[in-house]
């Protein structure tokens, strides 16, 4: 059974790992456990996995009394989540983040069901570090993270699925999917899973110039910003090198033909970038726990991987300034993909495999 949601940097490395799993004949049956409404009640049933829910919410930090409601969803939760693993009898449970995880892992860990959970990020969520006292083992994408938990016997660095399963992919012509040439250099635009409202403004104010570049744009809106892009847009024409779509529901499909990538710096992303080789524009978003994504742009820009761009800096002139230096500069574009790729970790799906092998035999 596995657990993880909220956001796309959640549910995706899930996904991922059930993909090589299936892939390498390992998987007799598979539980996804989710809230209704979160982003992976979309995304898990469409991928063609089991989907069951647990009704949940997160911890509010600003109102405490909030929480009283919080503290009883959880309770009833891990109730429910029980009579799943007794019912479903798992031969393990591994949250991936989100308080979604919370329950599902919590409940397995009491059950006597050995347990792991995936921390993304440099900075760990707070479901993780409350999970990491029950769980068996603590899987982390960045060194750093290792910090984060005291448990430190628990910890194995593995990198992040979602890693394994773009790396090594060729270019393949899908970006025609899009109206787009797959044989012109591409830079694709996204505010992470969600969308960000900052970078769409930026896109915006930036159209016309984009619309007399040599290279081709695709501009990712975010579901819940796309209806509002297009009302901002009015009787404003598209260039034609220019593509707005609300999600790309396949980007694996279309990341090894991508020139240059503009985004957040979310943690799933990152590992994409990193497996592929990427150079990339990071503008991290200054809205998550602890600033994380700060850390996670500014230790590619360090590396050389990337350029990153702080929101306070970021206007429709920024963004195309740096979009063009590097688009108009091939020596460029080779340094950063080359220090882009020194930095995945290309079998992370494979080294979790084995871990959960060696924990259900022990
Ligand atoms: C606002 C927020 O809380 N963000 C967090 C969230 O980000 P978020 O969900 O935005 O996560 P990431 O940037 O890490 O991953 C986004 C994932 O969605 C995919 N994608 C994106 C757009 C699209 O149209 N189609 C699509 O498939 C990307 O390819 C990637 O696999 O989880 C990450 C953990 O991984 C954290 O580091 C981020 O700080």
């Amino acid at each position: 059974m596995i657990s993880g949601g909220g956001t796309g940097g959640h549910i995706y490395p899930a996904l991922a790992l059930i993909r090589r799993l299936q892939e390498r004949k390992l998987l007799d049956a598979i539980q996804y456990v989710g809230t209704p409404n979160g982003l992976e009640s979309r995304i898990v049933p469409a991928a063609g996995i089991p989907f069951s829910t647990i009704e949940l919410q997160g911890f509010n930090r600003r109102n405490l009394f909030a929480n009283f409601r919080t503290v009883d969803l959880f309770l009833k939760a891990v109730h429910k989540a029980k009579a799943m693993v007794r019912e479903f009898q798992p031969d393990i449970v591994i949250g991936t983040g989100g308080y979604v995880s919370s329950a599902l892992v919590y409940a397995a860990a009491r059950e006597h069901i050995p347990t792991m959970i995936h921390e993304q990020n440099s900075i760990a969520g707070v479901t993780n570090k409350f999970l990491a006292h029950y769980v068996d083992k603590i899987l982390i994408a960045f060194p750093d993270a290792a910090d984060q938990f005291r448990q430190k016997d628990k910890i194995v660095l593995v990198g992040n699925p979602r890693a394994q399963e773009v790396a090594g992919l060729q270019p393949n012509a899908r970006l025609a999917d899009f109206q787009l040439s797959p044989n012109r250099s591409t830079v694709l635009i996204f505010g992470g899973s969600r969308g960000a409202a900052p970078i769409n403004e930026a896109v915006l104010s930036a159209l016309a110039e984009f619309g007399s570049q040599s290279y081709q744009v695709l501009f990712v809106t975010g579901n819940v910003h796309y209806q509002n892009v297009l009302d901002q847009l009015g009787d404003k024409a598209v260039p034609n090198n220019v593509k707005i779509v609300p999600y790309v529901d396949d980007m694996p499909a279309i990341l090894p033909d991508v020139t240059l990538l503009v985004g957040r710096a979310g943690a799933t992303s990152i590992a994409e970038i990193t497996a592929l080789g990427i150079p990339s524009i990071l503008i991290p978003s200054p809205y998550v726990t602890h600033n994380h994504q700060t850390k996670n742009a500014s230790s590619m820009a360090q590396a050389g991987a990337a350029v990153m761009l702080p929101e306070t800096a970021l206007t429709d002139k920024t963004l195309l300034n740096a979009i063009t230096a590097i688009m108009g500069d091939d020596d460029r574009q080779a340094k950063m993909k080359k220090a882009t790729l020194a930095l995945g970790h290309p079998h992370a799906s494979d080294d979790i495999i084995q871990l959960m092998q060696d924990l259900i035999q022990a």
